[in-house]
């Protein structure tokens, strides 16, 4: 199993509730699609899950370990693409890579390699010389998520990766990180649009900081668009 486990995770800023014990399994090697409209709680959700905030109640475990018992192991198996770019646009895309390999204390032959290797897998290697600045809003993602694997993580998770690319750039990159799961990694992709799921991903749908649905994205849809499940069963609790 191991993957991503969540159990009865609950979180409110206040008085407002954003999450409501929340509970899914995500096994090794699969795609889960988390989908929920503005305002779900997927975004508390991944603060839950990379530790900014704590959990008041609930268990998380990343590939095995106890976030909260174990976090320097739970969190040393996380690969991490925040909504909000970081990179630094002055620096190349190799220099990019290479400060958050020494954060992580690799460098030399090992962090090179590791560079080239994630580089590959997104398809971004022969751009490794350019400044984060020419490259267009895609290509930085990519650079991203190569960046988020350096330390070859169990688990990748990604909040709304997609935000303002086009559709061509939506597609390869939703590509790119399928592709991922063959080799082992555990996605958790955060998204609002269901043309970003396949029919064989896993899928949490989340609303009103409660879980509607799990299950794959086939089951989950029966035989209508995905698209047509999801606002009827969104929009039936507006
Ligand atoms: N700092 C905060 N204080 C109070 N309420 C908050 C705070 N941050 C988020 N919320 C509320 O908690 C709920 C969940 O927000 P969250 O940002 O996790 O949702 P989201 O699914 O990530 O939305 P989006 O797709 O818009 O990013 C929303 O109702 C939001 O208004």
């Amino acid at each position: 199993m191991s993957g991503l486990q969540v159990k009865n995770l609950s979180y409110a800023y206040g008085a407002k509730t954003a999450l409501e014990d929340v509970s899914f399994s995500v096994m090794s090697g699969q795609f889960c699609a988390l989908l929920g409209p503005n305002g779900a709680g997927k975004s508390t959700l991944f603060n839950l899950l990379t530790r900014l905030f704590v959990a008041p109640q609930g268990r998380v475990s990343v590939a095995g370990h106890d976030l909260a018992k174990a976090p320097r192991d739970a969190l040393a198996r996380l690969g991490i693409v925040f909504q909000q770019s970081t990179l630094d646009l002055d620096l190349t895309v190799r220099q990019n890579l290479n400060y958050f390999a020494a954060l992580h204390g690799l460098s030399g032959k090992d962090a090179a390699r590791r560079i080239d290797a994630a580089l590959d897998k997104l398809g971004m290697l022969e751009r490794a010389q350019e400044k984060a600045r020419v490259l267009n809003g895609g290509h930085r993602r990519r650079a991203e998520i190569a960046r988020a694997l350096i330390h070859d993580p169990a688990v990748l998770l990604l909040d709304e990766p997609t935000v303002g690319l086009d559709a061509a750039a939506r597609a390869a990159l939703t590509d790119h990180v399928h592709a991922l799961t063959d080799e082992g990694t555990t996605v958790l992709w955060a998204t609002h649009l269901t043309d970003e799921v396949r029919l064989d991903d896993q899928l949490v749908i989340l609303h009103q900081a409660r879980i509607l649905a799990t299950g794959t994205a086939r089951d989950i849809s029966k035989d209508r668009p995905l698209q047509a499940t999801f606002l009827a069963m969104t929009e039936a609790t507006v």
